[in-house]
């Protein structure tokens, strides 16, 4: 690469010059639409998962800043996953929200597809989260109300994410959200007919029940999710952590407990979201104006200088 790409520290002028560029990249007619890798110098590595890596890239035109995420066709193949690829291109490109990860574009040649994400800054909230071992009220009360926006959104175009976890998030570069992966998001009403693997611990009762196929579920299946994200927010591990037996056993009688430390507004809202019942799960709308929710809502600087503390 002709200049190094910026270190983390002068990433934030970089992202800031990008974010005036964004608009050459994606909104302006006269930009192309197809894509192809010429365009892009390739940066640092920023992580792997199962079935693709991720790269700090620039758009050479634009000097644009994003993450292009590339997947080996023939590694799909094997995983059985090409559709639910399509499903997520299909899904995130059509999606606009500040705690979603923005899909730009796609593209691919004989081997590989590449996505075209927007760059989040501070990375994987996981690593955050097995880092800190939990997070302080206030911080997990504000994690959860972006989640919350971000799924009032999907949810208003029946779309159901269907993966929510720590795994599944990244951070913006201004602490912000960023729910990612929506390789199992699907449009609802839905029978899973795709095995899944992976931690069970997030999978609400109606998804863990036998296969009967008539067991349709619906984007409720997000608000439970929702409830064990909470928990592993304020506790550090999820509510129903065990052996995959145990863990099934336990997710069909909501059997868990909550710490003495969690304070009695969180408990509260986590026990109306880890309902078995989908529809007396608490609705989106109301965990907005929730006690735990609005206590800790704070705007503007305030929240930016506990942010440094
Ligand atoms: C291919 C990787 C993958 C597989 C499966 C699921 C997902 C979504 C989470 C992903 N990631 C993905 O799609 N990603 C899309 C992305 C993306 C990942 C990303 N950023 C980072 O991964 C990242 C990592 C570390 C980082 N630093 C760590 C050290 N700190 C001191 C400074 C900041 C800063 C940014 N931006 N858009």
């Amino acid at each position: 690469i002709r200049k190094p790409l910026p270190s983390s520290s002068r990433a934030s002028e970089e992202v800031a010059h990008a974010e005036r560029a964004s608009i050459t990249l994606v909104e302006q007619p006269s930009v192309p639409k197809q894509f192809h890798l010429g365009m892009f110098e390739i940066g640092r590595p920023l992580g792997k998962g199962k079935f693709g890596r991720v790269y700090l890239v620039r758009e050479r035109m634009s000097g644009f800043i994003c993450a292009l995420k590339v997947l080996h066709k023939n590694e799909l193949q094997q995983g059985r996953v090409e559709k639910q690829v399509r499903r997520e291109i299909e899904i995130q490109s059509n999606l606009r929200h500040p705690n979603i990860l923005q899909l730009f574009g796609h593209f691919h040649d004989s081997k590989r597809i590449f996505l075209i994400l927007e760059f989040a800054g501070k990375g994987e909230l996981y690593k955050h989260l097995r880092r800190e071992n939990r997070f302080p009220e206030w911080k997990a009360s504000q994690y959860i109300a972006q989640m919350a926006s971000a799924l009032k959104y999907l949810h208003r175009k029946h779309v159901i994410h269907r993966d929510i976890k720590p795994e599944n998030i990244l951070v913006g570069v201004h602490g912000e959200i960023k729910l990612s992966d929506f390789g199992w998001s699907v449009h609802a009403p839905n029978s899973r007919r795709q095995t899944m693997c992976g931690t069970l611990d997030y999978l609400p009762p109606e998804m863990i029940k036998p296969g009967s196929t008539d067991n349709y579920y619906n984007e409720k299946v997000d608000l439970w999710s929702l409830g064990v994200l909470t928990y592993e927010f304020l506790v550090g591990e999820a509510p129903f952590e065990d052996t995959p037996v145990m863990t099934q056993r336990r997710i069909a009688k909501a059997d868990m407990s909550i710490p003495s430390f969690v304070s009695p507004e969180a408990r509260d809202l986590i026990k109306r979201l880890l309902v078995l019942d989908p529809e007396k799960r608490i609705p989106l709308d109301q965990i907005q104006t929730h006690p735990w929710i609005v206590k800790h809502c704070v705007k503007g600087e305030r929240a930016a200088n506990r942010e440094k503390s």
